[in-house]
Protein backbone atom coordinates (compact mmCIF):
# COMPACT_ATOMS: atom_id res chain seq x y z
CA UNK A 1 0.00 0.00 0.00
CA UNK A 2 0.72 3.86 -0.51
CA UNK A 3 3.65 2.57 -2.78
CA UNK A 4 5.94 1.29 -0.37
CA UNK A 5 7.70 -1.96 -0.70
CA UNK A 6 10.39 -3.32 1.13
CA UNK A 7 14.18 -2.63 -0.11
CA UNK A 8 17.44 -2.13 1.55
CA UNK A 9 16.89 1.41 2.48
CA UNK A 10 14.45 0.27 5.53
CA UNK A 11 16.51 -2.48 6.98
CA UNK A 12 17.93 -1.31 10.52
CA UNK A 13 21.11 -2.54 11.93
CA UNK A 14 21.05 -5.71 13.79
CA UNK A 15 21.20 -4.23 17.25
CA UNK A 16 18.51 -1.69 16.04
CA UNK A 17 15.94 -4.25 15.33
CA UNK A 18 12.77 -5.21 17.15
CA UNK A 19 12.88 -8.27 19.17
CA UNK A 20 9.52 -10.17 18.36
CA UNK A 21 7.97 -9.82 21.66
CA UNK A 22 8.29 -7.18 23.37
CA UNK A 23 7.63 -6.37 27.48
CA UNK A 24 4.15 -4.18 27.52
CA UNK A 25 5.40 -1.48 30.10
CA UNK A 26 4.41 -1.99 33.44
CA UNK A 27 4.26 1.40 35.23
CA UNK A 28 3.81 4.27 32.55
CA UNK A 29 2.57 6.62 34.49
CA UNK A 30 -1.15 7.49 33.84
CA UNK A 31 -2.11 10.95 34.95
CA UNK A 32 -5.82 12.67 35.41
CA UNK A 33 -5.04 15.66 34.91
CA UNK A 34 -8.29 17.18 35.61
CA UNK A 35 -8.02 18.77 38.93
CA UNK A 36 -5.77 21.68 36.74
CA UNK A 37 -9.54 22.32 35.47
CA UNK A 38 -10.94 22.38 38.75
CA UNK A 39 -8.54 24.96 39.84
CA UNK A 40 -8.00 23.35 44.00
CA UNK A 41 -4.63 24.67 44.87
CA UNK A 42 -3.45 21.74 46.76
CA UNK A 43 -4.50 19.34 44.52
CA UNK A 44 -3.09 20.97 41.46
CA UNK A 45 0.16 21.11 43.49
CA UNK A 46 0.15 17.22 43.66
CA UNK A 47 -1.14 16.98 39.76
CA UNK A 48 2.23 18.85 39.50
CA UNK A 49 4.19 16.36 41.60
CA UNK A 50 2.73 13.65 39.40
CA UNK A 51 3.80 15.27 36.11
CA UNK A 52 7.30 16.37 37.81
CA UNK A 53 7.97 12.54 38.80
CA UNK A 54 7.01 10.92 35.30
CA UNK A 55 8.93 13.62 33.82
CA UNK A 56 12.31 12.62 35.74
CA UNK A 57 11.18 8.78 36.18
CA UNK A 58 10.23 8.22 32.42
CA UNK A 59 10.40 11.21 30.54
CA UNK A 60 7.09 9.86 28.87
CA UNK A 61 3.45 10.02 30.98
CA UNK A 62 -0.48 9.03 29.70
CA UNK A 63 -2.74 12.10 30.51
CA UNK A 64 -6.83 10.76 30.55
CA UNK A 65 -9.65 13.13 31.48
CA UNK A 66 -7.63 15.77 29.66
CA UNK A 67 -10.65 18.17 28.58
CA UNK A 68 -10.35 17.74 24.43
CA UNK A 69 -13.86 17.01 23.53
CA UNK A 70 -14.88 13.20 21.65
CA UNK A 71 -16.40 14.89 18.60
CA UNK A 72 -12.83 17.20 18.25
CA UNK A 73 -11.35 13.93 18.06
CA UNK A 74 -13.57 11.77 15.83
CA UNK A 75 -13.38 14.56 13.57
CA UNK A 76 -9.45 14.59 13.56
CA UNK A 77 -8.82 11.26 13.43
CA UNK A 78 -11.57 10.69 10.91
CA UNK A 79 -10.10 13.40 8.36
CA UNK A 80 -6.87 11.44 9.19
CA UNK A 81 -7.52 8.29 7.73
CA UNK A 82 -10.07 9.91 4.89
CA UNK A 83 -5.94 11.58 3.37
CA UNK A 84 -4.32 8.59 3.55
CA UNK A 85 -7.01 6.66 1.94
CA UNK A 86 -6.30 9.41 -1.06
CA UNK A 87 -4.76 7.74 -4.19
CA UNK A 88 -1.00 7.94 -4.15
CA UNK A 89 -1.40 10.77 -7.38
CA UNK A 90 -3.95 12.54 -5.01
CA UNK A 91 -1.36 12.46 -2.11
CA UNK A 92 1.38 13.72 -4.57
CA UNK A 93 -0.29 16.86 -5.06
CA UNK A 94 0.14 18.10 -1.64
CA UNK A 95 3.66 16.44 -1.57
CA UNK A 96 6.75 18.31 0.62
CA UNK A 97 9.76 19.33 -1.20
CA UNK A 98 13.44 20.36 0.02
CA UNK A 99 11.92 24.15 0.34
CA UNK A 100 8.72 23.77 1.52
CA UNK A 101 8.57 20.95 4.03
CA UNK A 102 5.08 20.24 5.12
CA UNK A 103 2.50 18.42 3.24
CA UNK A 104 2.65 14.58 1.82
CA UNK A 105 6.26 12.56 2.40
CA UNK A 106 6.41 9.04 2.67
CA UNK A 107 10.26 8.87 2.11
CA UNK A 108 11.60 10.07 5.77
CA UNK A 109 14.74 8.74 7.50
CA UNK A 110 15.68 8.63 10.89
CA UNK A 111 19.15 7.88 11.95
CA UNK A 112 19.87 7.54 7.90
CA UNK A 113 17.22 4.70 7.79
CA UNK A 114 14.06 4.77 5.86
CA UNK A 115 11.16 5.21 8.01
CA UNK A 116 8.50 2.28 7.21
CA UNK A 117 5.55 4.94 7.20
CA UNK A 118 3.37 8.01 5.04
CA UNK A 119 3.07 11.25 6.93
CA UNK A 120 0.95 14.61 6.39
CA UNK A 121 2.53 17.55 8.10
CA UNK A 122 1.02 20.94 8.83
CA UNK A 123 1.09 23.79 11.20
CA UNK A 124 -1.36 25.04 13.26
CA UNK A 125 -0.38 28.59 12.63
CA UNK A 126 1.15 29.68 9.31
CA UNK A 127 3.32 32.33 9.21
CA UNK A 128 2.53 35.26 6.61
CA UNK A 129 4.42 34.45 3.68
CA UNK A 130 8.01 36.12 3.41
CA UNK A 131 7.67 38.91 1.09
CA UNK A 132 11.62 37.20 -0.08
CA UNK A 133 12.78 33.68 1.18
CA UNK A 134 16.99 33.97 1.95
CA UNK A 135 18.23 30.99 0.30
CA UNK A 136 17.79 27.78 2.17
CA UNK A 137 15.23 29.46 4.48
CA UNK A 138 12.50 26.96 5.01
CA UNK A 139 8.85 28.03 3.88
CA UNK A 140 6.24 26.51 6.19
CA UNK A 141 2.84 26.91 4.25
CA UNK A 142 0.42 24.18 4.57
CA UNK A 143 -0.47 22.26 1.63
CA UNK A 144 -4.43 21.36 1.82
CA UNK A 145 -5.39 18.72 -0.10
CA UNK A 146 -8.45 19.73 -2.61
CA UNK A 147 -11.45 17.33 -2.91
CA UNK A 148 -11.37 16.44 0.99
CA UNK A 149 -14.24 18.10 2.68
CA UNK A 150 -13.87 19.07 6.54
CA UNK A 151 -10.08 17.98 6.41
CA UNK A 152 -9.04 21.29 7.40
CA UNK A 153 -11.36 22.56 9.43
CA UNK A 154 -11.19 19.13 11.38
CA UNK A 155 -7.28 19.43 11.93
CA UNK A 156 -7.73 23.29 12.70
CA UNK A 157 -10.10 22.70 15.64
CA UNK A 158 -7.96 19.65 16.89
CA UNK A 159 -4.57 22.22 16.94
CA UNK A 160 -6.63 24.59 19.15
CA UNK A 161 -7.48 21.95 21.52
CA UNK A 162 -3.69 20.69 21.43
CA UNK A 163 -2.58 24.09 22.10
CA UNK A 164 -4.89 24.41 25.22
CA UNK A 165 -3.64 21.09 26.40
CA UNK A 166 -0.25 21.90 25.63
CA UNK A 167 -0.68 25.10 27.95
CA UNK A 168 -1.97 23.36 30.72
CA UNK A 169 0.68 20.59 30.44
CA UNK A 170 3.74 23.36 30.55
CA UNK A 171 1.71 24.87 33.33
CA UNK A 172 1.74 21.57 35.23
CA UNK A 173 6.40 21.35 34.30
CA UNK A 174 6.95 24.51 35.44
CA UNK A 175 4.91 24.35 38.39
CA UNK A 176 6.90 21.05 38.97
CA UNK A 177 9.81 22.81 38.95
CA UNK A 178 9.41 25.53 41.11
CA UNK A 179 8.73 27.96 38.58
CA UNK A 180 5.16 30.48 38.44
CA UNK A 181 2.71 28.47 36.37
CA UNK A 182 2.94 30.74 33.56
CA UNK A 183 6.46 31.09 33.85
CA UNK A 184 7.19 28.85 29.82
CA UNK A 185 3.73 30.27 28.27
CA UNK A 186 6.36 33.37 26.74
CA UNK A 187 8.00 30.81 24.88
CA UNK A 188 4.51 29.70 22.90
CA UNK A 189 3.55 32.93 21.51
CA UNK A 190 1.94 33.69 17.85
CA UNK A 191 5.34 32.67 16.43
CA UNK A 192 5.97 29.22 17.76
CA UNK A 193 6.86 26.69 15.35
CA UNK A 194 4.36 23.86 16.35
CA UNK A 195 3.20 21.31 14.30
CA UNK A 196 1.47 18.67 13.63
CA UNK A 197 2.33 15.36 11.68
CA UNK A 198 0.05 12.36 10.67
CA UNK A 199 1.28 9.43 10.84
CA UNK A 200 0.05 6.24 8.77
CA UNK A 201 2.28 2.67 9.49
CA UNK A 202 0.65 0.63 6.56
CA UNK A 203 1.55 -3.17 7.42
CA UNK A 204 5.43 -3.98 6.93
CA UNK A 205 6.25 -7.28 5.22
CA UNK A 206 9.84 -7.80 7.62
CA UNK A 207 8.38 -6.02 10.91
CA UNK A 208 11.68 -7.95 11.97
CA UNK A 209 14.12 -5.70 10.00
CA UNK A 210 12.26 -2.27 9.46
CA UNK A 211 10.77 0.22 12.05
CA UNK A 212 7.90 2.76 11.76
CA UNK A 213 9.92 5.32 12.79
CA UNK A 214 13.76 4.52 13.84
CA UNK A 215 14.86 5.47 17.43
CA UNK A 216 14.89 9.04 18.09
CA UNK A 217 14.58 11.95 20.61
CA UNK A 218 12.14 14.61 19.80
CA UNK A 219 14.06 17.60 19.42
CA UNK A 220 11.20 20.49 20.91
CA UNK A 221 9.48 21.33 24.00
CA UNK A 222 6.47 18.97 24.53
CA UNK A 223 5.21 15.94 22.36
CA UNK A 224 1.21 15.39 22.74
CA UNK A 225 0.75 12.08 20.44
CA UNK A 226 -2.46 10.19 19.91
CA UNK A 227 -2.00 6.61 19.30
CA UNK A 228 -4.85 4.21 17.51
CA UNK A 229 -5.57 0.89 19.56
CA UNK A 230 -2.82 -1.00 17.48
CA UNK A 231 0.44 -0.57 19.03
CA UNK A 232 4.13 -0.06 18.21
CA UNK A 233 5.27 2.52 20.35
CA UNK A 234 8.63 1.75 21.84
CA UNK A 235 10.06 3.90 24.90
CA UNK A 236 13.71 2.91 25.88
CA UNK A 237 12.87 2.60 30.20
CA UNK A 238 15.38 5.10 32.08
CA UNK A 239 16.01 2.75 34.63
CA UNK A 240 17.75 -0.87 32.64
CA UNK A 241 17.65 0.49 29.05
CA UNK A 242 15.30 -1.90 28.10
CA UNK A 243 12.77 -1.14 25.55
CA UNK A 244 9.37 -1.27 26.50
CA UNK A 245 5.77 -0.70 24.36
CA UNK A 246 3.38 1.74 25.60
CA UNK A 247 -0.06 0.29 26.26
CA UNK A 248 -2.85 1.90 24.09
CA UNK A 249 -5.06 3.45 26.57
CA UNK A 250 -8.81 4.55 25.32
CA UNK A 251 -9.16 8.46 25.32
CA UNK A 252 -5.58 9.06 26.19
CA UNK A 253 -3.00 11.15 25.26
CA UNK A 254 0.70 10.21 25.54
CA UNK A 255 2.94 12.87 26.58
CA UNK A 256 6.70 12.83 25.92
CA UNK A 257 9.19 16.09 27.23
CA UNK A 258 11.51 16.78 24.31
CA UNK A 259 15.23 17.90 24.33
CA UNK A 260 13.76 21.56 24.67
CA UNK A 261 12.64 20.84 28.13
CA UNK A 262 15.63 18.64 29.08
CA UNK A 263 17.51 21.71 28.44
CA UNK A 264 15.49 23.92 30.45
CA UNK A 265 15.86 22.02 33.28
CA UNK A 266 19.48 21.44 33.14
CA UNK A 267 18.97 17.67 32.83
CA UNK A 268 16.96 17.39 35.91
CA UNK A 269 13.86 16.16 33.35
CA UNK A 270 15.20 13.84 30.42
CA UNK A 271 13.62 13.15 27.00
CA UNK A 272 13.35 9.47 26.01
CA UNK A 273 14.48 7.71 23.07
CA UNK A 274 11.63 5.91 21.55
CA UNK A 275 10.82 4.11 18.21
CA UNK A 276 8.18 2.99 16.54
CA UNK A 277 7.96 -0.65 15.77
CA UNK A 278 5.83 -2.04 12.82
CA UNK A 279 3.80 -5.41 12.36
CA UNK A 280 2.88 -7.30 9.17
CA UNK A 281 -1.00 -7.43 9.45
CA UNK A 282 -2.21 -3.73 11.24
CA UNK A 283 -1.70 -0.61 9.93
CA UNK A 284 -1.16 1.65 12.65
CA UNK A 285 -2.05 5.50 13.19
CA UNK A 286 -0.57 7.85 15.29
CA UNK A 287 -0.82 11.76 15.62
CA UNK A 288 1.52 13.93 17.34
CA UNK A 289 1.40 17.18 17.91
CA UNK A 290 5.50 18.69 18.74
CA UNK A 291 4.90 21.83 20.33
CA UNK A 292 7.80 24.38 19.88
CA UNK A 293 8.89 27.77 20.47
CA UNK A 294 9.19 30.75 17.90
CA UNK A 295 12.46 30.57 15.40
CA UNK A 296 14.29 33.22 17.58
CA UNK A 297 13.93 31.38 20.40
CA UNK A 298 17.62 30.81 22.34
CA UNK A 299 17.27 27.96 24.66
CA UNK A 300 19.39 27.69 27.90
CA UNK A 301 18.94 26.61 30.90
CA UNK A 302 16.63 28.67 32.77
CA UNK A 303 17.89 30.88 35.05
CA UNK A 304 15.64 29.96 38.07
CA UNK A 305 17.19 26.36 38.11
CA UNK A 306 20.87 27.28 38.10
CA UNK A 307 23.15 28.05 40.63
CA UNK A 308 27.09 28.04 41.72
CA UNK A 309 26.12 24.39 42.68
CA UNK A 310 24.24 23.37 39.91
CA UNK A 311 25.88 25.30 36.90
CA UNK A 312 24.17 25.10 33.48
CA UNK A 313 25.14 22.17 31.18
CA UNK A 314 24.12 23.54 27.95
CA UNK A 315 25.27 26.24 26.07
CA UNK A 316 22.42 28.76 24.20
CA UNK A 317 21.79 27.30 21.44
CA UNK A 318 18.78 29.20 18.29
CA UNK A 319 16.15 27.15 18.21
CA UNK A 320 14.95 28.21 14.68
CA UNK A 321 18.64 26.93 13.30
CA UNK A 322 18.32 23.51 15.38
CA UNK A 323 14.90 22.62 13.99
CA UNK A 324 15.46 23.67 10.16
CA UNK A 325 18.84 21.66 9.92
CA UNK A 326 16.81 18.30 12.02
CA UNK A 327 14.14 18.96 9.21
CA UNK A 328 16.64 18.45 6.12
CA UNK A 329 18.76 15.62 7.90
CA UNK A 330 15.35 13.68 7.82
CA UNK A 331 14.72 14.58 4.23
CA UNK A 332 17.02 12.30 2.88
CA UNK A 333 19.84 9.98 3.26
CA UNK A 334 23.13 12.37 4.40
CA UNK A 335 26.43 11.77 4.92
CA UNK A 336 26.29 13.86 8.29
CA UNK A 337 25.15 13.40 12.26
CA UNK A 338 22.16 14.71 12.95
CA UNK A 339 22.03 17.91 15.18
CA UNK A 340 21.82 16.71 18.85
CA UNK A 341 21.74 18.76 22.23
CA UNK A 342 25.05 16.69 22.89
CA UNK A 343 26.43 19.23 21.14
CA UNK A 344 25.87 21.98 22.99
CA UNK A 345 26.64 20.20 26.60
CA UNK A 346 29.27 21.97 28.00
CA UNK A 347 32.48 20.21 29.61
CA UNK A 348 31.09 20.38 33.07
CA UNK A 349 34.98 19.56 33.60
CA UNK A 350 36.42 22.73 33.27
CA UNK A 351 34.21 24.22 34.88
CA UNK A 352 34.26 22.83 38.32
O1 LIG B 1 3.71 6.98 16.05
C1 LIG B 1 4.09 7.13 17.20
O2 LIG B 1 3.54 6.53 18.15
C2 LIG B 1 5.24 8.04 17.56
C3 LIG B 1 5.81 8.82 16.43
C4 LIG B 1 7.01 9.62 16.83
O3 LIG B 1 7.71 9.32 17.77
C5 LIG B 1 7.35 10.85 16.08
O4 LIG B 1 6.76 11.07 15.01
O5 LIG B 1 8.23 11.60 16.57
FE1 LIG C 1 8.97 11.00 18.40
Amino acid sequence: MGGLSMDQAFVQAPEHRPKAALAEAAGIPVIDISPLAAGDEASVDALAAEVGRASREWGFFVVVRHGVPDDTMARALEAQRAFFAMTPEQKAAVRRDEAAPLGYYESEHTKNVRDWKEVFDLVPREPPPPAAVADGELVFENKWPRDLPGFREALEEYAKAMEQLALNLMELIARSLGLRPDRLHGFFKDDQTTFIRLNHYPPCPSPDLALGVGRHKDAGALTVLYQDDVGGLDVRRRSDGEWVRVRPVPDSFIINVGDIVQVWSNDRYESAEHRVSVNSHKERFSMPYFFNPGSGAMIEPLDELVSDDNPPRYDAYNWGQFFSTRKNSNFKKLAVENVQIAHFRKDLKSIS
